[in-house]
């Protein structure tokens, strides 16, 4: 039995909305309990929003749209904006230990992904603002017809808790860049890291009421998607979810941005470098303990090389230590619930039933305490089991043989789900002919979650709506009007 004994201070907050530049509990003085996965133990009190609160944020935030934040000029807003991204490297290691904390997600990943990113997002978006351009077309010697932008609004940006600062700053980056001010809705499971966001972004130079906060679970996300003078909504989270935001904010017709679940296969051909598929393959299927919605939870391996690719497979993910997520070789740490780390372990209670065998894992790890789980990986599921269908969203993967590229490709796109996949093969014809027949948003060739913010980033079908990324993400959170000027 491992112990989840400390290597670090702990200096958790508790966590309050941010409302006009303060700090602010609820108005109904009402809170609750930030657990902490990876030991259970109590972080800290989080306030719990209501109408009441949210009600005041937007207010608040409508006020400052009318403030000098829209109307900055350019090369000013864009220097406030890469002075957040700064402050975020300057706070990592305290963004960092939060973000572990609140998520049980590996230290080393926190620092060199989550809080990394985090920063990059305004860095990234800081440059992009300056060089973003309208479309203009002549026409004739009749009229030039051309676009000008203006923010949005008042927009609502709603996340989950497996990459918490990162999807709260791919977000908040690109609405501030293009002169929006705005409420945040964090992950009630995860609440510290934006919670600092907020301040940074007043210390930063973002003027008072630009960038506000309410804490709380989906009846404050609700308040915020229903409320009349609330003008966008980007949300990431379940698919579900999704559903009943569009419901909610039908009634006032808000733009939306929904970046949704996934299922995504990962299928690998027998031309493929194995070498390569293992080392990723790792990766795609067991980092952030699974909690990423771009993980390749269905793998599909030509049989050719199926029994070489599990034996190699099984033992590396055999290698990968579960475990306290501040020790620094720990791969795998914490799941980041107690009831998400119950719904996988229902999972793997159904695995069972549908008869698959589990070569790793299948059980919860040997803890003290926290909701750790080892790295699982199924075979011998049908593609109608429910394992193979369903986001589970832990460290859990299915494995199955296929043996023509016309039976695996109607597998593939046998789904609701369209977020992403990955294709491994030697034949660059192939890759090319199967990626436009792949029904996802993004096809990763011969690797997995390599990012560039300028892509379209996004699901099709059931996991999302929209794409994010550059121009993408301006094109949200920007109203076009277009001008025609008759000559
Ligand atoms: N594809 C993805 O990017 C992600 C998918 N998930 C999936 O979601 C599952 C649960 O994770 P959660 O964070 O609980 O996802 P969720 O979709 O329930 O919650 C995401 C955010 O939406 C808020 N919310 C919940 N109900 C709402 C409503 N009716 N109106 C407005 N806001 C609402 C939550 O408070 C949270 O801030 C996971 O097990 C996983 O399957 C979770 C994280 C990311
Ligand atoms: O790289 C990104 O912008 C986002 C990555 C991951 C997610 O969106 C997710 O897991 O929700």
């Amino acid at each position: 039995m491992q112990t989840t004994e400390r290597k670090v201070e702990i200096k958790p907050i508790n966590c309050s909305h941010y409302i006009g530049g303060k700090y602010v509990e609820s108005k109904s003085g009402k809170t609750f309990k930030n657990i902490n996965p990876a030991t259970e133990e109590v972080l800290g009190v989080v306030a719990e929003g209501g109408r009441e609160d949210v009600n005041e944020a937007v207010e608040v935030a409508r006020t400052a749209l009318k403030g000098e934040w829209g109307n900055m000029p350019v090369r000013k807003r864009s220097a406030i904006i890469r002075k957040i991204g700064d402050l975020i490297l300057e706070r990592k290691q305290e963004l960092a230990t939060l973000e572990t904390l609140d998520t049980g997600k590996p230290i080393w990943l926190s620092n060199s992904v989550d809080i990394e990113r985090a920063a990059y997002n305004f860095h990234f978006f800081a440059d992009y603002m300056t060089t973003v351009g309208n479309e203009s077309y002549q026409q004739d010697d009749i009229a030039i017809h051309y676009s000008v932008r203006r923010p949005v609004g008042v927009v609502g940006l709603i996340n989950p808790w497996n990459l918490p600062l990162l999807l709260m700053t791919w977000k908040l980056a690109p609405a501030l860049a293009a002169g929006n001010t705005v409420v945040m809705k964090p992950s009630e499971v995860t609440p510290m890291t934006a919670t600092v966001l907020a301040q940074i972004c007043t210390d930063a130079g973002v003027p008072e009421g630009v960038v506000n906060m309410v804490h709380g679970f989906g009846n404050t996300g609700a308040a915020l998607t229903s409320h009349d003078d609330v003008d966008a909504i980007a949300f990431t989270g379940e698919t579900v979810t999704g559903s009943a935001i569009m419901k909610s904010a039908a009634p006032t017709l808000k733009k939306l941005s929904f970046e949704l679940g996934g299922k995504n296969p990962n299928v690998i051909f027998a031309d493929a470098n194995l070498d390569d598929v293992i080392e990723t393959t790792l990766k795609s299927s067991f980092i952030n303990q699974g909690e990423v919605c771009l993980c390749g939870s269905r793998i599909y391996v030509e049989r050719a090389i199926y029994d070489e690719f599990l034996e190699r497979f099984v033992a590396k993910t055999k290698e990968l230590k579960v475990g306290d997520p501040f020790a620094e070789d720990t791969k795998v740490g914490a799941l980041v619930s107690e009831e998400h780390y119950n719904k996988v372990l229902s999972y793997l209670a159904i695995a069972k039933e549908e008869g698959g065998t589990f070569l790793t894992g299948g059980k919860k790890a040997d803890m003290e305490k926290g909701f750790y789980v080892e790295p699982t990986i199924i075979t011998g599921l049908g593609r109608d089991s429910r394992c193979v269908r369903e986001e589970i969203f832990g460290p859990v993967v299915t494995v199955l043989p296929f043996d023509t590229e016309e039976e695996v490709m109607e597998q593939v796109n046998d789904t609701h789900y369209g977020l992403s996949a990955s294709l491994w093969t030697g034949d660059v014809k192939r890759a090319a002919r199967l990626s436009a027949q792949i029904e996802a948003g993004m096809v990763w060739v011969n690797t997995w979650f390599l990012r560039d913010l300028r892509t379209p980033f996004g699901g099709a079908k059931r996991s999302g709506i929209g794409r994010e990324g550059g121009a993408h993400s301006f094109d949200f959170y920007s109203e076009i009007t277009n001008v025609t000027l008759k000559l």
